[in-house]
């Protein structure tokens, strides 16, 4: 007996919770921790971990070569992020911490802090509170293999890396008006990032070792270790061209850092598609049946193929299509469940559409407890509709469906028999496409996670849309 005809032991609402609640990414992330930290009594720890609730504040760290904007893109994303900014700077500078002094001592006798005193630095930092709560981002560290391996074995992971690049004549030049704020250590630039109040143009320092000369070494020693501090980052890792705007850096590294990554957690997709008639539903629903394994339910489509069943509802459906009325939301629903309810549908999930078209139909969905984990809502202008719908035509004979533009039928005899569905009408479709209008920012409310995305483009690139927002997790409310 092959799985989708097999009783189901999950019960559907068992996955929608662990979803709805991150129940896989918090058993994960806590499992990572007892790993690394081995507590001798782990049940404490457990609930010591859970309480700290920390799974989704930011933990960040940027890289890049000298002058590559680092600081710059680190200090924008922690006002934005509202989390803590780590610097050597700001480690070394600590006080009250005996790690601190005995690194500052260490830096002033060798111009150099060892990288086990650095990293202790680092964690010590990481487990105060503020950090805690409010996650962090690491400027310019860890800077060797070395010091990663070290951050590893104590359970500094990072959940988002990014690492800046730019070709190194560029920096080199950059570095050269470099400025800095001594007030605010907010950091400048001569030409492309030069301060409006005249009173701090007036009070900018110099940095020290910002020469061509301690640029180009520093940029040597740079390319060295990067190649072998990467790899530790496989899965996290986004490099980001540092040679535009800043601000164009700014909102690259925002929006990565502000994905989740794909989990590993079982899911089960339960996708719903919402557009006017033409928008694309049925296409990007057979495209995502055929790549996904996902039922393909067209609720027109259903509803016809319960007449044909000749199932007990079949002649009250049937009734209302010779009167050419609107089936009745509860008829149409008790149709829903009887096909969603079937394995292949709680196995494989599926793929709706042609319902819900208003705000009563979803509640009536939700109410019967199958609320779809993705919403998509395909936007086309009423005149890009007109011109798929009102030129589609269909050969009586072989029923083979043409388009006068798209797809012309192949001999004037073929075209001489053609037939226009009367739902393609132009006055039937603008009816139609008014009514979806009327209802979607009701039911975009109530889809709250909904992406609305541009139908009117290349089916192939609609498809893309839609397959990401599927794969990856949708995005967390901003930190
Ligand atoms: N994308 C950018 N375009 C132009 N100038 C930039 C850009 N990013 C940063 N800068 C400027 O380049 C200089 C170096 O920036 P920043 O100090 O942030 O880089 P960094 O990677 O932290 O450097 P370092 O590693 O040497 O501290 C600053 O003057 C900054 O204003
Ligand atoms: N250019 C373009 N045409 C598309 C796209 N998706 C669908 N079409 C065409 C194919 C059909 O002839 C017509 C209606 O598509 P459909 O998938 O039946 O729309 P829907 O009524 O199910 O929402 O539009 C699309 O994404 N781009």
């Amino acid at each position: 007996m092959d799985a989708t005809s097999a009783p189901h032991r999950i019960p559907a609402e068992m996955p929608q919770y662990g979803e709805a609640n991150h129940i896989f990414e918090l058993m994960q992330s806590m499992l990572e921790q007892l790993l690394i930290h081995q507590p001798q009594d782990p049940i404490p720890f457990m609930i010591e971990h859970l309480h700290r609730d920390n799974d989704h504040v930011p933990k960040i760290i940027i890289l890049g070569p000298p002058a590559s904007g680092k600081t710059t893109i680190a200090m924008w994303l922690c006002k934005h992020l509202n989390t803590n900014l780590l610097t050597r700077g700001t480690l070394l500078g600590k006080e009250f911490s005996s790690v601190a002094e005995e690194a500052r001592k260490q830096y002033q006798r060798f111009k150099k802090v060892p990288d086990s005193l650095l990293i202790q630095l680092v964690q010590e930092r990481l487990m105060e509170e503020d950090c805690v709560r409010r996650g962090w981002i690491l400027d310019g560290i860890p800077q060797t293999r070395e010091q990663v391996l070290m951050m590893q074995t104590l359970g500094l992971a990072p959940r988002h890396v990014i690492v800046l690049n730019a070709p190194d004549s560029v920096l080199i030049e950059r570095n050269l008006g470099k400025r800095i704020d001594p007030v605010t250590r907010e950091i400048y630039h001569t030409t492309f990032d030069w301060p409006r109040e005249a009173e701090v143009q007036n009070r900018l320092l110099e940095p020290e070792g910002i020469s061509e000369v301690e640029t180009a070494r520093k940029l040597l020693e740079y390319h060295r270790s990067i190649i072998r501090i990467l790899p530790s980052y496989p899965r996290i890792l986004k490099a980001i061209s540092a040679d535009q705007p800043c601000v164009d850096v700014f909102y690259q590294a925002l929006t990565y850092v502000q994905t989740s990554h794909r989990s590993n957690a079982p899911f089960t997709p339960r996708v719903l598609l919402c557009g006017p008639m033409g928008s694309g539903k049925s296409l990007q629903a057979a495209l995502l049946a055929q790549k996904y394994g996902l039922v393909n339910i067209c609720c027109g489509q259903l509803l016809r193929e319960a007449v044909e069943d000749q199932s007990k509802l079949s002649e009250l459906i049937q009734s209302f299509f010779d009167k050419e009325m609107t089936v009745p939301d509860d008829i149409i629903l008790k149709v829903l469940k009887g096909r969603l309810d079937r394995p292949d549908c709680v196995h494989k999930g599926w793929v709706l559409h042609g319902f819900p078209r208003d705000l009563d139909q979803a509640h009536m969905l939700a109410s019967m407890g199958y609320s779809p984990n993705r919403v998509f809502f395909l936007n086309v202008p009423l005149d890009s509709i007109l011109e798929r719908l009102t030129l589609r035509r269909v050969d009586p004979v072989t029923g083979e469906r043409y388009h006068l533009m798209y797809k012309p039928p192949p001999t004037p005899e073929i075209q001489a028999r053609l037939l226009q569905n009367p739902e393609d009408a132009e006055d039937r479709v603008k009816l139609q496409t008014d009514l979806f209008y009327r209802n979607s920012s009701e039911l975009e409310q109530f889809y709250r996670q909904a992406l609305t995305l541009n139908g009117d483009q290349d089916p192939y690139t609609v498809f893309e849309y839609i397959e990401s927002g599927i794969i990856n997790p949708l995005p967390r409310k901003v930190f």
